[in-house]
């Protein structure tokens, strides 16, 4: 069977344009909710996965294999890797364009075992919008940016209306999260204090 996949977009889009507010290149993205299995500090079997904006619309994310994260022995499992694909996926959307959304579809192609201890890196680009679609793909590296490649993915991401987390989530999670968010932005207020006093 071929690896050949389908053209990419699979309609016609318009660029992915981030926010005007959009983080600039270099920004540390920070967690979005303390209990998300891919980014939480909170998730102790989670991925931890970290991410920082990039030149472009690109956001470049990281995360070290564990033992908790393994399929085959010593290896790390399928559903795990695709996990954390669909976190830095949603990451760029969520941190680039500023828009609410969720995973419509999510497509992974495996090209090398992924060995317990090792780091994935994972360079994530905005390909195109389509109304409420946003299409991204995104490319891991093994052990270094510019390592060889273990696993792609493409994804689309649907923007839903706020109340689509309200309406199906779970709402003392979602206060939680509304008082993290306030937290982190005390916080980002005061570093901006300290740095430009
Ligand atoms: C700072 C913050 C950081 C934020 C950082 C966040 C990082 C977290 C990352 C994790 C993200 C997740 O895992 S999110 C969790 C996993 N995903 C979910 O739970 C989503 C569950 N699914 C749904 O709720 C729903 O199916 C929706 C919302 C996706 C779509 O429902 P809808 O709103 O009724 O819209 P619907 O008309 O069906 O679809 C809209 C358009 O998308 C197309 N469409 C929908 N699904 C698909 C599909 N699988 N494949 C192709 N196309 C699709 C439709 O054909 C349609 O096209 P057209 O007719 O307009 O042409």
């Amino acid at each position: 069977m071929s690896r050949v996949s389908q053209p990419w977009p699979p309609v016609a889009v318009e660029p992915a344009v981030p926010h005007p507010k959009a983080p600039v290149a270099g920004t540390e993205l920070g967690v979005h909710f303390n209990e998300c299995f891919g980014c939480g500090d909170e998730a102790d079997a989670g991925l931890h996965l970290r991410s920082t904006v990039g030149e472009g619309q690109v956001v470049h994310s990281r995360f070290t294999v564990t033992a908790a994260h393994q399929g085959a022995p010593g290896l790390a499992h399928g559903g795990l890797l695709a996990c954390a694909f669909d976190e830095a996926l949603g990451s760029a959307v969520g941190n680039l364009m500023r828009r609410p959304a969720v995973t419509g579809k999510l497509e992974t192609d495996f090209r090398r075992p992924v060995p317990v201890g090792s780091t994935l890196f994972i360079e994530t680009r905005l390909d195109g919008v389509a109304g409420r679609k946003i299409y991204v793909s995104a490319d891991g590296h093994l052990d270094a940016a510019d390592g060889p490649i273990a696993v792609s993915a493409r994804a689309l991401f649907i923007v839903v209306a706020f109340d689509h987390f309200s309406t199906h989530g779970d709402p003392e999670a979602l206060e939680k999260l509304a008082a993290q968010h306030e937290k982190n932005q005390r916080e980002r207020e005061e570093r901006g204090w300290e740095i430009n006093p």
